[in-house]
């Protein structure tokens, strides 16, 4: 029976795993972590993530086939494949702070992985990491070999949160990159081999190493680079009166084009894209090719102003103040169908209405108050390094409350901000939610999910990204 081990159950690990073990019965998988809660979650009722669907995954074959520990060294040392899915945030200090990749975990994992292995192993970067990063790993492994065949392989995922496993089940490719020996060949057909136990032939992508670890960055940053691009539009469309719905419905129509991932939203979170792009500028800068990451760094820029641009807007429609007004916030995940905050915009967003001190109400269906109130209190790119580097309790600020609905957080208040597109908030009884408000009451909809011609027929002034403006927010200060 092959052996895998994964190390890191994560967002990545744990889906990516319960996936593996459920369409390969004759696998056993095994996913490790050195986070005890963490691993407790997993083997509980209670998973760590939500994630639609995974549950169910989980139940059929947890303690068959699939298992969850904290006993790294052991499975490690006793499996034929090694995934490692840890985590690879921005670093926070030191040499490329701010944009490179933090590989302490991921050189941590290595090292543990040379000195307990006896015998040959697969090692899998699931991990996104920059492009030459197997190169390193391969140095740490081979430093002290004892006649050991490491091979590397490059299998990046693109699985999206709220959609994991559906995206796990149905891949739109499998890529796995290895080197160009006979090693290296050998390494891939055998995870080729898992992957083809549900996924047809010619949707699993063998490349070199090279190509499979920068594809992963290449496809986020043109992912991002869609959102920013439509979001710089949408300022446009503010501007002129063009309805940033239609202009994107009309570009999507061109096949060339296609239609997904041209919502113009408050800004794109989640913990990949904004990293991703920023360790890409930083290996271009690295390269020698500052025009190259400048190019991207724009995507990054653009998403940071479409933050700004809505917080402006909300103030400078409040009479230009929002000081001491209740403002509702509805929704702080970076998407709906997942309870996970990372770079999420609610964060810039909440703090812009903070600095300009609004008192703030926020409710979320699946994010914890203690979550939002770390969120709020962290400071840039700490959020994706482990929790045990993060702040141990979280600390009150004075003007925010977390409430436990939307009626709760809107009542009384000035205005609503939408900033997940939970489906709840499309369904609210927003007659009852007008009555509870005070006059004049403004919904900012981060999202465009609501039915703006109904809310403005109860007597709500909304606002849509990339939308014509009402007139009221049309004579209000221009927004920078
Ligand atoms: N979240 C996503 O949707 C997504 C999708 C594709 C790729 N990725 C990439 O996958 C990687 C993991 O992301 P994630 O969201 O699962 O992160 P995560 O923070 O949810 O999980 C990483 C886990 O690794 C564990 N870990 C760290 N160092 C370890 C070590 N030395 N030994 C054992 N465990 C260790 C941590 O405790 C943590 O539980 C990142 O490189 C990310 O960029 C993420
Ligand atoms: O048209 C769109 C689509 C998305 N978003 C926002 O973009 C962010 C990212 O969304 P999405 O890509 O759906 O979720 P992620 O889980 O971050 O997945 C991305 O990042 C993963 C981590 O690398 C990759 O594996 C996935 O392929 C890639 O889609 C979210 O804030 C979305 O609200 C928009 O604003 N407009």
């Amino acid at each position: 029976m092959v052996k895998i081990c994964c190390i890191g159950a994560g967002y990545v690990g744990g889906p990516t795993m319960a996936v593996i073990a459920l369409k390969c019965p004759n696998v056993q998988v095994t996913v490790v972590d050195i986070a005890e809660p963490r691993i407790n979650a997993w083997n509980s009722g209670t998973l760590p993530i939500y994630e639609p669907g995974l549950d169910d995954v989980v139940k059929q074959c947890r303690g068959k086939n699939l298992f969850f520990s904290t006993e790294v060294e052991k499975h490690v040392a006793e499996s034929d494949i090694i995934f490692v899915s840890v985590n690879t945030p921005t670093k926070t200090q030191g040499l490329g702070a701010g944009k490179a990749a933090d590989l302490t975990y991921w050189e941590s994992a290595a090292r543990m992985i040379a000195d307990v292995s006896k015998s040959d192993k697969i090692v899998v970067e699931k991990s996104t990491v920059p492009v030459k990063t197997a190169e390193a790993i391969e140095r740490i492994l081979t430093h002290n070999k004892k006649g050991i065949n490491f091979t590397i392989l490059s299998n990046p995922e693109f699985l999206a949160e709220g959609t994991a496993i559906q995206d796990l089940f149905n891949p739109d490719r499998v890529l796995i990159g290895g080197r160009e020996t006979p090693e290296g060949q050998k390494a891939i057909n055998a995870l080729r081999d898992v992957y083809a136990n549900w996924v047809p032939k010619e949707r699993i992508l063998c490349t070199n190493l090279w190509s499979a670890e920068l594809s992963k960055l290449a496809a986020n940053a043109f992912l991002a680079q869609r959102i920013s691009s439509v979001n710089a539009m949408s300022a446009l469309c503010e501007s002129t009166g063009a309805d940033v719905s239609q202009v994107s419905h009309s570009i999507g129509t061109d096949s060339r084009v296609g239609p997904k991932f041209l919502n113009a939203s408050v800004g794109f979170g989640g913990s990949c894209f904004q990293k991703d792009i920023l360790n890409l500028v930083y290996i271009c800068e690295c390269n020698g090719l500052p025009e190259v990451a400048n190019y991207w760094k724009q995507v990054v820029k653009v998403n940071d102003y479409q933050k700004s641009r809505f917080v402006n807007r909300v103030v400078s429609s409040m009479f230009n103040t929002v000081s001491s007004k209740k403002i509702a916030i509805l929704g702080f995940a970076f998407k709906k169908d997942t309870g996970d905050t990372r770079e999420t915009p609610a964060i810039d967003v909440c703090k812009g209405l903070l600095g300009d001190k609004a008192r703030l109400s926020i409710f979320d269906p699946q994010v914890t108050e203690d979550q939002i109130l770390k969120d709020l209190s962290m400071k840039k790119f700490d959020k994706d390094h482990p929790s045990h580097l993060q702040p141990a309790s979280p600390t009150s600020i004075k003007q925010v409350s977390i409430v436990g609905d939307a009626y709760e957080a809107t009542k009384d208040s000035h205005g609503i901000c939408i900033l997940t597109e939970w489906d709840e908030f499309k369904k609210l009884d927003y007659q009852k939610v007008f009555d509870s408000m005070q006059k004049p009451a403004f919904v900012f909809d981060g999202r465009n999910i609501v039915d703006a011609d109904k809310l403005r027929k109860i007597g709500f002034i909304v606002y849509c990204i990339g939308k014509p403006l009402d007139p009221w927010l049309k004579d209000m200060p221009a927004v920078a």
